[in-house]
């Protein structure tokens, strides 16, 4: 018998499914108390399974003492409650319900939006205080209002899909995906700045990201049209509450409607909960009776056959590769998702992505190779930790083309894998990499630039004009900051050069700027390989 345990007030459906199989025990627990780690990591011990929604933190100390623990599910999307990482380093595969919550999520967000603009939770405690507050509580139109969505994934585009039969005009803001894809929804994709401008409600629908913490702050509040309304049942992290409240004192912004918090609870006594202008759901985006039926039966069926038949669905942390082939593929795996993640991070937005394959790894399994590279691509933008599994299908998602070609020529290298991303402007949009002595992965070429370099940890990515004086000024530079050089690798090709500089600890950006001080100095962005 399996031992799984439920929490955080799951479905019922999920335990039905489980003890269905009649291999699997399951003990609910939905004690306040027990959603302490500490106090968890005392009973976790002897289980297989752990189902969980947000209310559960899955902490590296919580999972070292899960000796017994093969899988955890997450009945909904974000997984920024379960320490991924520590989950993968011990093999436990973490999997999540993708898709089960989405429609609920984005109805709340029309919910949300509607009550904002008419006022709808003011007007009831009015009433309940006994008063009539008719021309206080006066609202807006939606009818013929911009709606700007930040982040069109899946609620972006459920968002978008209703607002539109509610007669909004809809724009959104997402560099990942393309004005095709977008247009194919009949929603005009614009630049941040001129959905801050033009939006009378926007709607924030993107993941937990360095990128997106705090995206909404005091700049950017006063980019946006004045009498504004913002809505956020996305990620608390996204919006800076502080600036919001200042907005919202200054009259700028006319309202907001906030479902989820930096810190869940939030603190009651924080001034922004007590704006008169500010509506409030603690977290409730998800639920309904329908979505939590879904994500609960997703993950219950999902864990049955994670136990029982060794089948993975929707993982987000391990690959589909049987062990003798990943023996061979583990080096190609590895220098793909970095030359993916060097991509992912130098350029602004992706769009078609062209792959070749030569020589020896070109007669291995290149799918999973495929999928590292997209997942070290897309990594860069994305809070669904991208798998080796998942990777492709986002990247279909967001209109991303993949042209993969393979062929046995070998130039000068035993295997060669080629990344050139198509239809952008910007520069190096090409990669180049081998495996020196099986499993040494290696940079041989960025833009049209030969080198040789180690792709690991802290890079900064310099292109120059080749003049005498760059290697100097930058060693100048990174030694004052107290910033060692692990190794610097350059290359040229007639008047232009790539230096890689691996450092020991990354750069701030006032360093990078002092390295671009030089004007024979193109361009330098830092790059994290891990
Ligand atoms: N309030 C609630 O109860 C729920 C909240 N969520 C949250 O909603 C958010 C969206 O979920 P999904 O639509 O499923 O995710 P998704 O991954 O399908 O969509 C997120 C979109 O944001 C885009 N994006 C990434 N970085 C961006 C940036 N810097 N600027 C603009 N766009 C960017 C991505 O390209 C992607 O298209 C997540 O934070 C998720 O955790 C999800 C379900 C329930
Ligand atoms: O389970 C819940 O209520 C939260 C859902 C959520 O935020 C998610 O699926 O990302």
């Amino acid at each position: 018998m399996y031992k799984v345990m439920i929490r955080d007030n799951m479905s019922p459906v999920a335990k039905e499914i489980l003890e269905a199989t009649g291999r699997i025990e399951v003990v609910v627990d939905n004690d306040k108390a027990t959603s302490d780690p500490d106090v968890l990591a005392g009973l976790i011990g002897e289980f297989d399974g752990l189902a969980v929604r947000s209310g559960t933190k899955v902490t590296k100390a919580l999972l070292e003492s899960a000796p017994n623990l093969k899988v955890i599910g997450r009945a909904g999307i974000g997984v920024d409650n379960i320490d991924l990482e520590a989950a993968t380093r011990k093999g436990i595969v973490v999997m999540n319900a993708p898709g089960g919550n989405t429609v609920t999520t984005g109805e709340h967000t029309i919910s949300m939006m509607m009550a904002l603009a008419r006022n709808i939770p003011q007007a009831t405690a009015s009433l309940r205080a006994g008063k009539w507050e008719k021309k206080k509580l006066g609202g807006v139109e939606i009818t013929g209002k911009t709606l700007g969505i930040v982040g069109l994934g899946h609620i972006g585009r459920v968002v978008a899909e209703r607002a539109r039969g509610l007669r909004m005009k809809v724009i959104a803001f997402d560099p990942y995906v393309s004005q095709e894809a977008a247009a194919k929804m009949d929603v005009r994709l614009v630049r941040y700045e001129e959905l801050l401008a033009t939006s009378d409600f926007i709607t924030l629908h993107v993941p937990r990201l360095k990128e997106t913490v705090n995206m909404i702050n005091a700049e950017t509040l006063a980019q946006m049209k004045p009498g504004v309304r913002l809505i956020n049942c996305s990620r608390g992290e996204v919006i800076h509450l502080d600036d919001l409240y200042e907005a919202l004192e200054s009259g700028h912004v006319a309202g907001a409607a906030i479902d989820v918090f930096p810190k869940e609870p939030p603190d009651a006594s924080l001034p922004i909960m007590q704006h008169p202008k500010v509506i409030f759901t603690p977290h409730l985006g998800a639920s309904t009776g329908e979505a939590q039926v879904n994500v609960a039966r997703m993950i219950a069926e999902q864990m049955t056959g994670y136990l029982l038949d060794g089948v993975i669905t929707n993982a987000v942390n391990f690959p589909s590769v049987s062990m003798e082939e990943m023996a061979r593929l583990r080096p190609y795996l590895t220098l793909a998702e970095k030359m993916g993640a060097m991509m992912g991070q130098l350029v602004r937005s992706v769009h078609d992505v062209t792959i070749d394959y030569c020589g020896e790894v070109a007669t291995l399994a290149t799918r999973p190779v495929t999928h590292a590279l997209l997942k070290g691509l897309l990594g860069a933008f994305t809070h669904k930790p991208i798998n080796y599994v998942n990777a492709r299908a986002i990247a279909a998602e967001k209109g991303i083309g993949i042209r993969e070609t393979v062929s046995q020529s070998e130039e000068a290298f035993s295997s060669l894998i080629k990344l050139k991303l198509e239809g952008t402007d910007e520069k190096p949009d090409e990669i180049w990499g081998t495996i020196y002595e099986k499993k040494y992965p290696r940079f041989i070429r960025i833009g049209d630039v030969y080198l040789d370099a180690i792709p690991e940890g802290a890079m900064i990515v310099i292109q120059n004009i080749d003049k005498p004086g760059v290697i100097g000024h930058v060693g100048t530079v990174l030694g004052c900051h107290n910033i060692n050089i692990g190794r610097f690798q350059l290359g040229r090709r007639e008047d232009h050069a790539v230096c890689l500089v691996n450092i020991d600890t990354p750069a701030d950006e006032a360093v990078l700027e002092e390295i671009r001080s030089l004007p024979i100095i193109l361009s330098v962005r830092q790059v994290d390989l891990g």
